[in-house]
């Protein structure tokens, strides 16, 4: 008899995640999909009443338990205070998904200030940090592994005119992403990215209500049109379930060949 290949399982029943920035776009949808296999999940954002509200939502989409816990991303307290009220309502946390994110002033380098530069570095790079050390400190004390995910973006691949801060603080993630993955493995604990491309969201609303900047956008992709929430929501579940025991410390380019040269 040939050897029994085990069937993948997508499967996160009885798990518990993180989804940071979860009330909205990519969050949301990566948390909407983790529900709907089973997982329990906790959603941050700034805003107690989204948090609440779509806390709610998914409670009684997908029967599972979400908590919504109101925090900022680039503040330590808050991040400490979400790991200590996970562990408080479900013990342990298993899977973290550094999600929430900004992309800042739209403007050439010589016109970003300090204050500028400094608020989409400290969301998106420092908060990164700051939530899986938190978070892995809880999963070292589990001993039983854990999974993160961080959502980088390809702007931290290819730079990019007028959003400086937004492509370094994406560079710094994904080499953070090396780091963590290196790190941590000792616990267990498998480290990623994914870098999304033009993904229709509140991000970048405004960017793509004008058809002329849709349509040059749409052409820079191999696929002639922008992602949806789901085609990113979708392979971070892959992520983050036992198929991807294997893969630690890099990326997942999800952007419909727009690095490809479209
Ligand atoms: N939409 C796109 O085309 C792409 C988005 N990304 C990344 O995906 C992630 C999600 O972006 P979208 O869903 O598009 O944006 P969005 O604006 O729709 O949602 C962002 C979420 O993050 C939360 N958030 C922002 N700042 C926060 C802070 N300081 N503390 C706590 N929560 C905060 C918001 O409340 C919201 O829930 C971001 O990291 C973004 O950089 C990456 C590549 C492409
Ligand atoms: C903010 C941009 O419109 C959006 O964010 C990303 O990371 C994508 O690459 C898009 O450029």
């Amino acid at each position: 008899m040939a050897k029994e290949i085990k069937k993948p399982s997508f499967d996160l029943n009885s798990k518990v995640a993180i989804v940071t920035g979860g009330t909205k776009g990519i969050g949301y949808a990566i948390a909407s999909t983790f529900a709907m296999y089973g997982c329990n999940v906790v959603i941050t954002s700034r805003t107690p009443e989204d948090c609440e509200r779509i806390a709610k939502d998914i409670n009684t989409l997908y029967g599972v338990k979400c908590l919504g816990i109101a925090a900022d991303s680039s503040n330590k307290e808050n991040i400490d205070a979400v790991v200590a009220k996970t562990v408080e309502a479900f013990g342990k946390i298993d899977i973290l998904i550094n999600n929430a994110g900004i992309s800042g002033k739209t403007a050439s380098l010589l016109e970003q200030t300090e204050d500028s530069f400094m608020k989409v570095i400290d969301t998106n790079l420092k908060g990164c940090f700051l939530f899986a050390s938190a978070v892995v400190a809880q999963m070292a004390k589990q001993g039983k592994g854990g999974k993160i995910v961080n959502i980088a973006s390809v702007g931290g691949l290819i730079g990019g005119k007028s959003v400086a801060p937004y492509g370094a603080s994406k560079a710094g993630v994904l080499s953070l992403t090396k780091t963590m993955a290196n790190e941590w493995a000792r616990y267990g604990i498998t480290v990623n990215a994914v870098c999304p491309g033009y993904v229709i969201t509140e991000l970048n609303q405004d960017i793509f209500a004008n058809p002329e900047i849709k349509a040059k956008m749409e052409k820079r992709t191999a696929v002639r049109r922008l992602g949806c929430v789901e085609e990113i929501a979708g392979p971070v579940l892959a992520m983050v379930s036992d198929c991807f025991s294997y893969m630690t410390g890099t990326y997942i380019l999800l952007d419909g060949g727009q690095t490809i040269g479209g």
